[in-house]
């Protein structure tokens, strides 16, 4: 398949410079906001129910991350997220521990029923969680799951008309019609939190930069998985990783992503 289109969004990212807005967790703020500074965003992050809207009319695109949530942030993701669909902006959702407690988990779908996501992004538990499927979900980590995470994908992505990303070894992203298999990456994303909220802060880059939002996620995960395959391979250990990752994508471009990626399984292929 032609790789040169999802690789050439990394140019337009940097070209365009969106500024993607985050609600998200007090954890990895700080990662998010330079992992999406090394995508060539820039990042803001703003919480207050009294300013979010007026943020988001400034924003490229919304990034709503659950990880550590507050009854008070919920309101900050509805109005913000609700200000988002009206100027026509793209949201990402990542769904940080939905299943694991219930509070987390009706947010989650209220979010989802008041607001047009654009991208849902979660690990395979979580996504597993929103599809009504039965899966275990370790604080924030992904425990066992039955469902075929696949069909769990599609079938969310068909119900909400959104966009999903199942991240792990091997990331999937599907439409519900759509899908991509992404197996690139490393083993040491996994050794340090926040590599998924990472992920979605780098969709929040992606998303504004090309109409169709399952082309956006497959060049952003891409793009991404292939920073953290680089960054692992020159790694000694979580520290060096975390440092090496954040030069990775810092000093990715279009040759290395054509290159490197590994994505199979589309159907049908994009247009050049
Ligand atoms: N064993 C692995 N091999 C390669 N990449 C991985 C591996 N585990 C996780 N990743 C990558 O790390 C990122 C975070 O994935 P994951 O660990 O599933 O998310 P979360 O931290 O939200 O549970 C994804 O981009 C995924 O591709
Ligand atoms: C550990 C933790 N607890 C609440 S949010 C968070 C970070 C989760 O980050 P990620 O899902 O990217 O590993
Ligand atoms: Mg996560």
């Amino acid at each position: 398949m032609n790789i040169l289109p999802f690789a050439q969004l990394l140019n337009r990212v940097r070209e365009m410079r969106p500024l993607v807005h985050h609600i998200t967790n007090t954890v990895t703020i700080n990662d998010c906001a330079n992992i999406t500074l090394h995508t060539g965003g820039a990042p803001v992050m703003a919480h207050a129910p009294e300013e979010v809207e007026d943020m988001v009319g400034l924003a490229s695109s919304l990034v709503l991350n659950i990880g550590t949530l507050t009854t008070l942030q919920v309101e900050a993701m509805l109005l913000a997220g609700k200000q988002a669909n009206r100027r026509g902006i793209p949201v990402v959702l990542d769904p940080v521990g939905a299943g694991a407690t219930r509070f987390r988990t009706e947010s989650v779908h209220r979010i989802l029923e008041e607001v047009q996501v654009t991208i849902v992004k979660g690990n395979a538990a979580e996504i597993a969680t929103l599809a009504g499927e039965q899966a275990e979900v370790r604080g924030v980590d992904a425990g066992e799951v039955a469902a075929d995470p696949i069909q769990a994908a599609q079938s969310l992505a068909r119900q909400l008309n959104s966009v999903v990303v199942v991240t792990g070894k091997t990331d999937i992203i599907t439409d519900g019609t759509r899908t991509a298999c992404v197996d690139n990456g490393h083993h040491m994303m996994g050794c340090i939190t926040g590599t998924g909220c990472m992920g979605a802060s780098v969709l929040g880059c992606f998303a504004p930069v090309v109409d169709d939002p399952w082309i956006a996620a497959v060049a952003g995960v891409t793009a991404y998985t292939i920073a953290g395959e680089i960054g692992g391979e020159q790694a000694d250990g979580p520290g060096s990783f975390k440092w090496r990752f954040f030069n990775a994508m810092a000093g990715l471009n279009a040759e290395k992503i054509a290159e490197k990626a590994k994505i199979r399984k589309i159907s049908p292929s994009p247009k050049p």
